[in-house]
């Protein structure tokens, strides 16, 4: 059964069993994510409760910092669909409201509690703050739940070199090309999604076809050119290709980054397909070349390293 999904907890409907519940932003859903919940899940499933996820939109900073949000790695379709693909029983989006700031940590297992009278055990990573200002950490998460007879599990960090794994860290790689770190810690490769538009067909002429896509994260990743693998519906498998993420500025300079993938063999995708492109391996910084035959020739080099990445030279 897929996971049920519910606006606010208010809101949220659900059959009389004992409630097992995640919380946190889970942005990127990467490995300690993924450790809180599994943890959820395996509890619910050994007693005979429900698992689910209590998490927030949009983030706290924009409310919290609204000059300087934190940008995001997954958009918020996105990390619905990850959210559920876990096996969750439910998963409830609370909207984070001026109101919901302000509420002290003392009040906050009150107020789940108040709407979710059946739960009985809090899942959170062990660094977890909460409450007006963060005040709220694993202690007084305890301290309320004793009263409440309720139980918390803090999960220690999962970590990656020595360092607790975070989204702020894997933001950080993001930003720097490091795809390969952060997808390490993200326990999958960062990926985009979007339906192949149609291109100057340029490429064509310059020897070397694309699908393109826009690409506009939260969080951008750095512009450049990466080893890849395309996948769609229309199909299957995964295609090796070598891509571009960027405003092109030898040709066009845009404002609006896109991601042209060039395949490294037979492309059966054409324009309106919906694709998939794993980022595998950052080879270079996008640059402006003084002429398309410059640029062409680099193309060829970049293909020729990501042929090397796959191990196809
Ligand atoms: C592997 C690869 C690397 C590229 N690198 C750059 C680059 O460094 N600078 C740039 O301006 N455009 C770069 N491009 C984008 C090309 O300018 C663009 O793909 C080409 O003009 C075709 O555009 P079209 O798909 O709109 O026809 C690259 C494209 C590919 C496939
Ligand atoms: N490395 C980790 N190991 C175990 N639990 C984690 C880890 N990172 C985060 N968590 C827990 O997962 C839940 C969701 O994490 P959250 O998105 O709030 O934190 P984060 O990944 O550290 O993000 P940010 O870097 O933006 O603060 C929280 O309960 C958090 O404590």
């Amino acid at each position: 059964m897929p996971a049920v999904q519910f606006q606010n907890i208010e809101n949220t409907r659900l059959p009389a069993k004992p409630l097992h519940l995640a919380i946190g932003m889970f942005d990127g859903m990467h490995l300690g994510h993924r450790a809180v919940i599994d943890m959820a899940i395996q509890s619910a499933r050994r007693s005979g409760g429900l698992a689910g996820v209590l998490t927030f939109a949009p983030h706290p900073t924009v409310l919290l910092r609204p000059d300087n949000p934190t940008r995001l790695i997954c958009n918020p379709g996105t990390k619905a669909r990850l959210l559920v693909e876990t096996g969750v029983d439910f998963v409830i989006t609370q909207q984070f409201t001026p109101e919901l700031a302000q509420v002290e940590a003392e009040d906050f297992i009150p107020l789940l509690l108040k709407h979710l009278p059946r739960l009985n055990t809090i899942y959170v990573g062990e660094n977890w703050r909460f409450g007006r200002g963060r005040r709220g950490d694993m202690a007084m998460l305890v301290a309320g739940a004793k009263k409440h007879r309720l139980t918390v599990v803090g999960v220690s960090h999962v970590s990656e070199n020595g360092k607790p794994i975070s989204s702020t860290r894997i933001r950080a790689c993001l930003e720097d090309g490091e795809i390969e770190e952060a997808n390490i810690m993200l326990g999958y490769s960062y990926f985009a999604e979007g339906t192949v538009m149609p291109g100057k067909a340029l490429g064509r002429d310059l020897g070397y076809p694309t699908l393109n896509i826009p690409w506009e994260p939260g969080l951008r990743p750095r512009l450049g050119v990466y080893a890849v693998e395309v996948s769609g519906e229309k199909a299957p498998g995964k295609y090796r290709a070598v891509a571009n993420y960027g405003l092109r500025p030898t040709v066009e300079n845009s404002t609006q980054p896109r991601i042209e993938a060039h395949l490294l063999g037979p492309c059966p995708f054409t324009g309106g397909d919906q694709i998939r492109v794993d980022w595998l391996r950052f080879i270079r910084p996008e640059m402006k070349f003084a002429s398309v035959d410059e640029l062409t020739a680099q193309i060829a080099k970049d293909r020729a390293k990501a042929e090397a990445f796959f191990d196809l030279a």
